[in-house]
């Protein structure tokens, strides 16, 4: 059967079969010899000078005193940042190279944007395991899996103190480009592949249309009890998936037909909608001669910078635990060779997966909120105020991301996650390692950091070179003082370092004053911040905002 089942070529070599030998296609690769093993010189030496990821996580997250300095000489963070820009995009294929539908370099991987890409192909399916060649013949029911390590018996709180806040934001967020289209299949999504803000304004020009109010450049938008809020789908003709008995008074439009699940969405829902708003007046007093169309388009691209702003400076910032200020400055790049083009990928949508950082209840001001009691109730945000609300999301903690932590109501979420990891034959855990430029784990041991569960693993899956991506993710032991394991780090980082800085407006021919509406919107991106989105909307005292409990 099929020789390359055992990924016999080294350093991202592609293998081919010829008959039922194969032979290792190391072309444009610093590496030659029959498995792609033996580096060229010039590699050789970068090898050597690499810090490796230990040492470069250790120095990043401790030595306060020495970012302290680095933070404020700005040749030096700006060298620390342009690295941190070019080795992480360096490692994601552009333009993309496969899809869940071959395992091999095809047009479709390019011209198809239907799919998500996938970074390393699926496994063949002539193998005589699901992974390959490791483990067993059948992989273990996903449900025994869920069960056996996933299911929360009691809430884990994230260690470094991170609040509700953040995997709200991270929800809100990801649901811009992570869009799988499940009626024609798990490897299917209907996103715009990147930051394109849709979570703010629909998923194409009809929802769009159905959301702006055609003056001055704004959104349609209901005021109640002073505040400014969505509208409702009685006046703002959008698909909202709420379910049929709901009151037609609590039903809001927003950017996502998922948005009116969960109060934390209509939250940033409703505060990114005041934004734009309030961006359009700033817009409107530089240029009063601007019609509506031209004050809406500009306000949407401050809002997608204001987005990677903070992303990046804030939201990044907290889950990297880096002691080194993030910089969001395109112009870093602006001496490089780089692709403005952005593919996501079906890892990236797999990892991101954070569900474990949900709590099973929320306080709000005091009133306790069971999950059950919040679904599909948004108006529970517009009961307390958006000041009382945000105040309150960022003084209560997340989850951990790790084993025994998926609250009931994510269960069939990550059961269903596991299984279309196997339709769509994603590589072993171990593979993703290699391929990300991490060593694989030796033994399941080195993988969980303890014995117990450990043991249970291997029972499941016989070897360590058989777990899946998924799990290993879930499983994988945190570092001191991190939110997430090394691979959730190195194989994630890629994925959104590139999806953020290949944003249009972060290329030479947008990235300017005119393109935001001149100086006082270009301002208004970079001196964007999570704190500043909630404070700029909300009248009087500002309340806490933070990714970090107290
Ligand atoms: C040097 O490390 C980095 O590049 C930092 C900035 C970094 C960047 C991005 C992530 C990240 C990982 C997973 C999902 C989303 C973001 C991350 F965990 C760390």
């Amino acid at each position: 059967n099929n020789p390359c089942c055992s990924y016999p070529c080294e350093n991202n070599g592609v293998c081919m079969t010829k008959g039922d030998s194969y032979s290792c296609d190391c072309a444009n690769l610093d590496f030659h010899g029959k498995h792609c093993e033996i580096p060229t010189f010039t590699k050789k030496i970068k090898l050597f000078l690499k810090p490796n990821f230990e040492t470069l996580h250790n120095l990043l997250t401790s030595y306060k005193w020495l970012w302290n300095i680095v933070n404020k000489v700005p040749f030096l963070s700006n060298y620390v940042m342009k690295k941190v820009y070019t080795i992480r995009s360096d490692m994601i294929d552009s333009p993309p190279t496969y899809t869940s539908e071959h395992e091999y370099i095809t047009k479709e991987a390019y011209f198809n944007y239907s799919v998500y890409t996938r970074t390393l192909p699926p496994v063949p399916k002539d193998c005589p395991t699901p992974m390959g060649v490791w483990g067993k013949k059948e992989l273990p029911p996903a449900e025994d899996i869920v069960k056996a390590f996933f299911v929360r018996k009691e809430f884990l709180p994230e260690p470094i103190g991170t609040s509700v806040l953040f995997p709200y934001f991270a929800q809100h967020f990801t649901h811009m480009f992570f869009k799988t289209d499940l009626k024609k299949g798990p490897q299917f999504q209907w996103g715009g592949h990147g930051v394109d803000a849709s979570n703010v304004y629909g998923k194409d020009r009809d929802s769009e249309n159905n959301l702006r109010s055609f003056k001055d450049g704004k959104l349609k938008s209901q005021m109640i009890n002073g505040e400014e809020w969505p509208p409702l789908t009685s006046d703002a003709q959008v698909p909202m998936g709420y379910p049929k008995g709901m009151e037609k008074s609590q039903q809001y439009a927003m950017g996502h037909s998922f948005f009116g699940l969960l109060p934390g969405l209509f939250m940033y829902g409703a505060v990114w909608l005041r934004e734009h708003n309030r961006v359009c007046d700033i817009l409107k007093a530089e240029h009063p001669e601007w019609d509506d169309e031209r004050l809406y388009q500009t306000a949407k691209l401050v809002i997608i910078g204001e987005t990677i702003q903070i992303v990046i400076v804030d939201y990044v910032k907290h889950l990297s635990n880096y002691n080194f200020d993030l910089i969001f400055n395109p112009e870093l790049l602006f001496d490089e060779q780089f692709q403005y083009q952005n593919r996501i990928a079906l890892e990236f949508n797999h990892l991101y997966h954070w569900h474990p950082l949900m709590p099973d209840e929320f306080n709000i001001t005091g009133t306790i909120y069971a999950l059950k009691d919040f679904m599909f109730h948004p108006e529970i945000v517009v009961k307390h105020g958006l000041s009382d609300f945000v105040d309150s999301l960022s003084k209560q903690r997340a989850g951990m991301f790790g084993p025994h932590n998926h609250g009931p109501y994510t269960v069939p979420v990550v059961a269903e996650l596991i299984k279309h990891g196997r339709t769509l034959r994603l590589q072993s855990f171990n593979q993703y390692r290699k391929r990300f430029d991490m060593k694989p784990y030796k033994s399941f041991e080195a993988l969980t950091g303890e014995k117990k569960m450990a043991k249970q693993l291997e029972n499941f899956y016989g070897d360590i070179d058989a777990v899946e991506f998924y799990v290993g993710l879930i499983m994988e032991k945190r570092r001191a003082n991190s939110v997430f394991g090394d691979s959730m780090v190195q194989i994630g980082a890629p994925y959104s370092v590139k999806g953020l800085m290949a944003n249009p407006i972060c290329s030479p021919k947008y990235w300017k004053p005119s393109t935001f509406g001149g100086e006082v919107g270009f301002n208004i991106v970079k001196s964007s911040s999570i704190r500043k989105l909630f404070c700029d909307n909300i009248k009087g005292k500002c309340p806490l905002v933070s990714f970090r409990v107290p």
